[in-house]
């Protein structure tokens, strides 16, 4: 183990290049190392209008100076020399009109074009990362505050502080050299005077932008609450977590008070600070008067230094003001820089590699041993060996978390294994093109996630350059160009923020589709039709077996129907492999796991009472004569034939949502308002779970607020996932990463379930609670959940029918509508035209 952390901090911890070692980034590298010759040239010409314009005080005072000693002797003063002295003020005002502008133009607009290629840079090196980095060092936020706070930092920096900077310290210099100039006499009794006015306004002024700094800091640990109150806003109103999250949010804020009130105190004692110019002026006038009488000095003269002096000494303190943004923009740059010359070890730019023409598709998984970066102590693959030969089918099959979206990953070189390696066609992947490699392999994950874009781009991220036909034809072979084309804006149809506004089915058939689209010679399934009901299934699976011909395809399913064509099934348990073989090889080893599945899968698809009563639950117990405590299944189809082939279906319609659910009880609407009113108090499992960066502790309590440690614990229990967290070395307190990115699929989903639980709610709603997990699992899960249904309104949303066929009504669903209700018997009996019969002989076949 001790090497295994070694080896991980090697991978992981330590920078991947020697090149992340360099020093901070300093001020002047900031300032060039985005520039090209075009922005020196700005810099240089925007600096020479910062000396211009720094020169107005003192040109200005030279010509006052003469004008006011003018009026002084008034008897030889002429029009024409105060037609002079005017002229000279209109030049003055000409002159460092031009250097202003140049100064705001130049530097405004280098700043920009820097900024902008230091943006690009930033993210171009952000997505170069390699995955891991991702899952230990930097959350997605921070990556967002760098992007806009960070860079507009430097922005703000080379547009303005810079070139104020220059112009003040300038002015400071040119002021005083002119003070001096006109008379030194005065100059030299009042600039040692002018660090009175310097010294407390920037001692002060350092304070107030350390406390500025607290408080910012303050804000953002509240902003960050709010901002993952947003993100998980469906869980939040849920699971009635507003006021909890208030609370957080005012007590993230509470130390803004204090520091708030230290930042009026200080900002006081700044304004305050600047009194002592009076007393400056003081001394001018009286000294001043003193040379007049004593030396015979002009007063044009010594009004004119004197204003020269106190102006230059204001020019030092607003420089000194900037010097505190350089030190922040320098922190600012490094971060950056950090970013854009880390080299990762798993790097997409690389061009290196060799590539192999043609790919066969061999993949070869030789004593891999791996674990997360986040986890380094928990080993998720250990001696995983596997072979899979060129064009095969294989399925991979096991418990919840027990490795096999992880073998998909480390294929995808998102992570690379700490011991052993990958091959594909004989040679080691990391040895591979990486971007060639992963151009190899279609990947259809658990959880599809669609870009905020159309339908159409989404599927052609798949390949770049495909016509519309070729999108439509992929579309087509994944099943999902019926449903897109019957949406108003068709392909053009935007899917919201990570494909929001998508079903779950409809995400995965895009992500099919794209998947389909690339040709790719591997194709890696995870749960690709979990969310699909069972004729949308057939269809799919379909057309992923016709797409499976001539690649290698491995596919993870719980559903073991999906994998009974595969050429070879492998069982992993821990993982490691367990048991391997065809589906009759395995089938015909009575008592391994894979047949042990198998029957399990029968039983529960056959006949769900079978299950529950050998484990003990009485399904009478569901059965209520009250409304409130009654059980709803809901079976939402894809059967749009039925429906007739000219059906107009608006792009809401098409989604199944609780929306529709209200319109269509809209006769029942006391029931729907009682209803309402409960599911302020109710729990509700979807498998799009919005998780926050906490532990899984903080996670299942959500579901009660001041839960003991001991419901909690009871919670897990019965949720089936106390073992898992038991096992884990920060037990209850193991992070869950942004959105439960840590945690396998089904082990959100059990979590969730334990939140549900916990929460004990009124009014369960449960939106394929249990689709992402393994079958043993789902079976005590099940059985937990029935417990929990005891004595109060259930409403389940599922595709597996042995989910919710104990239901006392289940509602058939198809294009918002409710086609048929009835319970399981009800339906039935309904015979070969029975949209429910129909799809419950689908799964029965399937199963067989
Ligand atoms: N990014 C991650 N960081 C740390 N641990 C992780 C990460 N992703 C997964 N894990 C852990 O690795 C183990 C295997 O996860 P994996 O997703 O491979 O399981 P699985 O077999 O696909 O499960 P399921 O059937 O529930 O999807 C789990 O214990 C999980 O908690």
């Amino acid at each position: 183990m001790e090497n295994l952390d070694q080896e991980m901090n090697k991978s992981f911890s330590e920078p991947d290049s020697s090149e992340n070692e360099k020093a901070p980034t300093g001020l002047l590298r900031m300032l060039f190392q985005h520039a090209d010759w075009r922005d020196v040239v700005l810099m240089a010409l925007g600096t020479s209008g910062c000396f211009i314009d720094g020169l107005s005080v003192s040109a200005m005072m030279l010509v006052l100076s003469r004008l006011m000693n003018g009026y002084a002797s008034v008897s030889s003063l002429t029009l024409a020399d105060v037609n002079q002295y005017a002229l000279a003020f209109v030049y003055i005002a000409i002159v460092v009109g031009a250097g202003a502008f140049l100064e705001g133009f130049c530097w405004g607009r280098t700043a920009e074009r820097q900024s902008t290629r230091m943006r690009t840079k930033y993210l171009k090196a952000i997505l170069r990362q390699q995955v891991g980095y991702f899952d230990t060092t930097l959350e997605a936020s921070r990556v967002t505050t760098s992007i806009s706070i960070d860079t507009l930092n430097i922005q703000g920096i080379l547009s303005e502080k810079i070139p104020n900077f220059i112009t003040n310290i300038w002015m400071f210099i040119a002021a005083e050299i002119t003070g001096m100039y006109i008379c030194w006499r005065l100059a030299i009794v009042v600039v040692p005077a002018m660090f009175l006015l310097i010294l407390p306004g920037s001692f002060y002024g350092k304070q107030l932008s350390s406390n500025e700094e607290k408080l910012q800091e303050a804000y953002a640990v509240a902003g960050g609450i709010a901002e993952q109150a947003l993100s998980s806003i469906k869980t939040l109103h849920s699971y009635v977590g507003e006021e909890k999250m208030v609370k957080r949010f005012s007590t993230a804020l509470g130390p803004t008070l204090i520091l708030g009130i230290k930042q009026g105190l200080l900002k006081g004692m700044v304004f305050g600070s600047m009194g002592i110019i009076y007393a400056i002026w003081a001394l001018l006038s009286w000294y001043g008067s003193v040379l007049v009488i004593d030396k015979g000095i002009k007063g044009g003269d010594i009004l004119s230094a004197g204003v020269c002096v106190v102006y230059g000494g204001f020019g030092l303190g607003s420089s000194f003001m900037n010097i505190k943004y350089f030190a922040e923009a320098s922190i600012s740059a490094a971060v950056i820089s950090e970013m854009i010359d880390r080299i990762p070890a798993i790097d997409s730019t690389d061009q290196q590699g060799t590539t192999t023409s043609p790919v066969k598709g061999e993949l070869e998984f030789k004593d891999v041993d791996f674990a997360y970066p986040s986890r380094p102590e928990s080993l998720v693959l250990r001696r995983f060996n596997l072979k899979v030969k060129a064009c095969q089918t294989v399925g991979l099959v096991g418990r919840s978390g027990s490795g096999k979206s992880t073998v998909i990953n480390l294929l995808e070189r998102f992570y690379d294994p700490i011991e052993g390696e990958i091959l594909l066609d004989g040679i080691c992947i990391k040895s591979l093109q990486l971007n060639w490699l992963r151009r190899q392999m279609g990947l259809v994950s658990q959880e599809p996630i669609l870009f905020a874009t159309t339908i159409r781009e989404n599927i052609l991220f798949g390949k770049e350059d495909a016509t519309g036909e070729e999108i439509e034809e992929a579309a087509k072979r994944a099943n999902a160009h019926d449903f897109i084309t019957q949406l108003p804006k068709g392909y053009d149809t935007l899917v919201g923020q990570l494909g929001t506004q998508m079903s779950g089915g409809q995400k995965q058939r895009i992500s099919i589709a794209r998947a389909l689209l690339r040709e790719p010679k591997i194709l890696l399934l995870d749960e690709a039709t979990s969310s699909l009901d069972s004729h949308s299934e057939k269809a799919v699976q379909e057309a992923l077996t016709r797409a499976s011909v001539g690649r290698t395809t491995i596919i993870i399913a719980h559903r073991l129907s999906t994998l009974r064509d595969a050429d070879l099934i492998v069982v992993i348990q821990s993982g490691e492999v367990t048991e391997s073989g065809s589906h009759d090889q395995l089938i015909g080893n009575t008592g391994g796991p894979y047949s042990v599945m198998v029957q399990l899968q029968k039983t529960l698809v056959v006949d769900g009472k079978t299950l529950s009563q050998s484990q003990g639950t009485n399904s009478t117990t569901l059965v209520s004569p009250a409304m409130t405590t009654e059980k709803t299944g809901l079976v939402v189809t894809s059967l749009r034939h039925k429906e007739g082939a000219d059906q107009q279906v608006d792009e809401e319609d098409s989604r199944p949502s609780w929306r529709h659910l209200i319109q269509m009880n809209a006769p029942e609407w006391k029931s729907a308002l009682m209803g309402c009113i409960g599911a302020l108090l109710n729990g509700l499992i979807q498998p799009m779970l919005a998780f926050f960066q906490e532990t899984i502790k903080e996670n299942i309590a959500y579901g009660k607020e001041n839960a003991t440690e001991a419901e909690i614990i009871q919670a897990a229990t019965l949720a089936n996932i106390h073992e898992f967290i038991s096992s884990m070395k920060d037990g209850y307190n193991t992070y869950c990463g942004e959105r439960g990115v840590q945690l396998s699929g089904g082990q959100k989903q059990r979590i969730a379930i334990a939140r549900a639980i916990l929460k004990n709610p009124a009014i369960l709603l449960l939106d394929e609670a249990t689709s992402a997990l393994d079958l043993k699992s789902e079976a005590l899960v099940q059985d937990a959940l029935e417990k929990t249904m005891v004595g109060r309104t259930c409403v389940i949303v599922a595709h597996r029918l042995s989910t919710i066929q104990r239901s006392n009504r289940i509602s058939v669903i198809d294009n918002g509508r409710v086609i048929e209700e009835g319970s399981h018997d009800d339906l039935l009996a309904k015979g070969e035209e029975g949209a429910y019969f129909s799809l419950f002989s689908l799964q029965q076949q399937a199963s067989k």
